[in-house]
């Protein structure tokens, strides 16, 4: 217990009656939750196989299982359940999935099949707003509506078909034994709606449980926590409504109000000693934070002492932004002796990240990028995965699809559309179909032979996993495909297609290591459910620490915290983004710049470029409005004043040699 204050203690010990957390950043609502964990498991008598604790990213669950596992012995600590929601979810789908009606070793979607699969069906209804429906369907789910609800909300024409739509499109991808992404969230909470005796098994497995990040979590996740906690609600919540910073998934911050209509008994604990930051930071963070409408009064105060002022950055351009970031990051960690992993460069979109990584590049600062489109956006590895999807689940269409001509098997699209319609008659999937004599009939004979082809080659692989270990499997998919050869025809450079390549072959080690881990002795299907699922959720936070900056969107740096926190293009239209601009908007945007803010322990720098390049053109920036809002007196701004452009130049000079000084 101790390293806990006395409202975090309480909190610890708290049992008898559902627990929410409500303090700001910083506080040590984490710390609770793990501490909680350890005293659960030592004091208070449950085994760590009865305790789920669960977070939003693979990052944060990783954490979090280290810091309890530093609190525990690895006996105290096996069968620990700590996970995010959709591992969760995924655990729960695998072991009942029968009862749901889907085969064992079904596939996961990721957004991109998931628009394939809508964009088809779309095609055929004649919709052209594809694009909003694949969201607006996320959205459904993520509020815990079907589609015989929407359905009846559906009041003009294009609700009506969207809602038609999202019933086509949930039809279909359960015929291809696919789940999506939401899916995995909803599926277990109507199966416990369905099943109370599948429930209760479950509540008596998991009795204790802990949710982080409470603030983020959406009508269905909600519907989770309250059926495995109960009645009884063995239950401890930890959030800050100020950190809401997911509404636009579906995230109800109005949650924290409804757990306690839901338990009329829940106990609530406020932290009020800030551990992160210097108040400096802090003051800035409650005073931005202070604009917002607030339904819950928090008061911060850290014994961190003052700290240095915040730094404001206006720059000439991003690439001068990116210059100023850098060199402060030099000079702190030559001047201060700073390891790079200590620094943190925050943004609001995946896109600022290009000439900041360019810069540390040709600096050799190494850094590290966390989330965004990373190794699985990429295209080889996304076939690659594909035709392990369809080798471990031949129903998958969204993959047969991604594969049949990938290399180029001469399979042309009206083959593919027959064979499309012919699936749909017969409501049975691509691979399937392909195969049966009367489809056959309706095509050519040379598109016949391809397809014939095709199928044997896919059968002969599907046999051959069934005896070989997985990572023998995609080495075979690699030599028969030629696919380094495709890559060369495909790449702009040679050394492009090596590059390529290489990302293909980590995919083998991968499936290798995940092999020799144990994960999937049963089968390629789990191993590839995993890879999905690390995909969807940042592979990154995978990979092993390293003395590297960080790059990451707020967003992904919700929970995390750094010694030194720069945040960049605080600009209009960027931090607020364009697409934020009325008030619910604009407050989720303070949100995240009060996130962004709290990361920061002993410095924070906020930067924004005064012209920036937009769909090809130079454009003129404002500084972004939440500047106005921080507090004049911590604030430090370097050259505010519009100078001359010998002034600039003069600014440039002194600052390139005292870098040189500073370097030798
Ligand atoms: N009682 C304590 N004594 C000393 N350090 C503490 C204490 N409680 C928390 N800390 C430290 O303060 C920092 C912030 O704690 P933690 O990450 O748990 O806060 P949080 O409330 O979860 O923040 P966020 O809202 O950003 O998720 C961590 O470095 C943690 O180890
Ligand atoms: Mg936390």
């Amino acid at each position: 217990m101790h390293g806990l204050n006395p409202q975090q203690q309480a909190a610890v010990v708290h049992l008898g009656s559902p627990l929410l957390v409500l303090a700001g950043a910083g506080s040590g609502k984490t710390r609770v939750i793990t501490q909680k964990i350890a005293w659960l498991i030592r004091q208070a008598g449950h085994e760590a196989k009865n305790i789920a604790a669960i977070t939003f990213t693979n990052k944060a669950a990783r954490e979090m299982r280290e810091r309890a596992g530093q609190l525990l012995s690895k006996e105290e600590a096996k069968g620990l359940t700590v996970a995010t929601f959709h591992t969760l979810g995924l655990n729960i789908l695998k072991q009942e999935v029968k009862k749901l009606g889907y085969k064992p070793g079904f596939s996961i979607l990721d957004a991109q099949d998931s628009d394939l699969v809508l964009r088809e069906l779309a095609l055929k209804a004649d919709i052209a707003e594809a694009d909003d429906i694949r969201w607006q369907v996320s959205r459904w789910k993520n509020d815990f509506l079907s589609p015989e609800q929407v359905m009846q909300q559906a009041t003009d024409e294009l609700s009506q078909r969207a809602a038609q739509l999202y019933e086509q499109y949930q039809r279909q991808i359960k015929a291809y034994n696919a789940v999506d992404f939401d899916d995995l969230i909803v599926l277990p909470v109507q199966l416990f709606q369905q099943y109370p005796e599948v429930l209760e098994r479950w509540q008596r497995r998991l009795r204790y449980l802990l949710v982080d990040e409470y603030q983020d979590t959406n009508a269905c996740q909600y519907q989770l926590i309250r059926q495995l906690a109960g009645v009884s609600g063995a239950l401890t919540t930890v959030g800050d409504d100020d950190q809401s910073i997911y509404a636009w998934r579906g995230a109800r911050p109005e949650n924290i109000l409804q757990l306690q209509r839901d338990y009329p008994h829940l106990k609530v604990i406020k932290l009020e000693q800030n551990y992160r930051s210097t108040q400096r930071i802090l003051d800035s963070a409650n005073y931005l934070i202070g604009h917002n409408p607030h339904s819950f009064e928090k008061k911060l105060w850290s014994t961190l002492g003052e700290g240095e002022p915040i730094l404001i950055m206006p720059c000439r351009s991003v690439e001068h932004e990116a210059e100023k970031v850098v060199g402060e990051i030099m000079k702190r960690h030559f001047r201060e002796r700073a390891d790079y992993k200590d620094f943190a460069i925050l943004y609001r979109g995946n896109h600022q990240s290009r000439t900041f990584e360019t810069l540390l590049r040709q600096q050799n600062i190494p850094y590290q990028i966390t989330g965004g489109t990373s190794f699985f956006e990429r295209t080889e590895v996304k076939d690659i995965l594909a035709y392990l999807r369809l080798i471990s689940n031949p129903n998958d269409d969204a993959a047969f699809l991604r594969v049949i001509n990938t290399p180029r098997r001469e399979i042309g699209t009206s083959t593919l559309e027959k064979l499309g319609d012919y699936a749909h008659e017969r409501n049975n999937s691509l691979f399937v179909c392909a195969q049966e004599l009367a489809f056959a009939e309706r095509v050519s004979p040379k598109s016949r032979q391809r397809l014939e082809h095709f199928t044997a080659w896919l059968n002969q692989l599907i046999e051959l996993n069934q005896t070989e270990a997985p990572a023998k499997v995609v080495q075979r998919i690699i030599t028969d495909i030629h696919y380094e050869d495709w890559l060369l025809q495909n790449s702009s450079s040679p050394n492009m297609a090596e590059k390529r390549m290489d990302n293909v072959h980590e995919v083998v080690d991968w499936v290798h290591k995940l092999y020799e881990d144990g994960l999937g002795k049963e089968s390629l299907a789990e191993i590839v459910a995993h890879m999905s699922l690390v995909d969807l959720l940042e592979r990154n936070s995978e990979e092993t620490e390293q003395n590297a900056v960080t790059l990451m969107t707020l967003h992904g740096a919700k929970g995390l915290e750094f010694p030194y926190v720069f945040l960049i293009g605080a600009e209009e239209e960027i931090l607020p983004h364009l697409h934020s601009m009325d008030e619910a908007g604009i407050q989720e945007e303070r949100r995240l710049a009060y996130v962004g803010i709290t990361r920061a322990q002993k410095h924070l720098t906020i930067s924004y470029a005064k012209t920036r390049s937009r769909y090809g053109e130079k454009m003129a920036c404002d500084p972004s409005r939440f500047l106005a809002e921080l507090p004049e007196e911590h604030l430090e701004w370097q050259d505010r004043q519009v100078s001359t452009p010998e002034q600039r130049q003069e600014t440039a000079r002194a600052y390139i040699a005292s870098l040189k000084d500073l370097l030798g």
